[in-house]
């Protein structure tokens, strides 16, 4: 990443209930597109791996203790952010300790990913949405 600074890495998580339900936030007011609805997670930071960022954002976000193990790779997405190329990396997970709380967001939701549609959601997530309705 050193090498490439115009390069933004995020990891995000599609955090997956019992009955095909996947967790959403919605963004906070007053930072980059507040109010559109997310998968949780966040940027990678210096010296981290994805999972691990991924872990530590799930913690900050809501509150759940996820193992590394248990984020499986899904797919991503590839899209311009800012003056950055973003490159999106959705995991899915199913096991977690804790109950979900909005630590740092207003909102959450769970919807299934055909239901997701009516949601405004970052212009990125769009091609996430579709795989992840092609998987149910
Ligand atoms: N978490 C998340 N971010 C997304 C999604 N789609 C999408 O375009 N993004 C963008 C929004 C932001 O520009 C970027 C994530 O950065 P962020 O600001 O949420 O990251 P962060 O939690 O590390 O926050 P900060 O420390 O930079 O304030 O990725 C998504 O589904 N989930």
């Amino acid at each position: 990443m050193e090498k490439n600074p115009t390069m933004l890495l995020v990891v995000a998580a599609a955090l997956t209930n019992e009955v095909g339900e996947i967790l959403l936030q919605k963004r906070p007011e007053g930072r980059q597109m507040a109010g559109l609805w997310e998968f949780p997670g966040g940027k990678v930071e210096s010296g981290e791996s994805p999972e691990s960022a991924l872990v530590r954002e799930l913690k900050e976000e809501l509150g759940i203790d996820v193992d590394g193990q248990n984020l499986i790779p899904l797919t991503f997405a590839s899209a311009q952010n800012g003056d950055r190329n973003m490159i999106l990396l959705l995991y899915r997970c199913t096991r977690w300790q804790g109950e979900p709380i909005a630590l740092e967001s207003p909102e959450l939701c769970w919807r299934t990913a055909a239901n997701m549609h009516d949601l405004p959601m970052p212009p990125a997530d769009e091609p996430l949405v579709r795989f992840l309705e092609t998987m149910t």
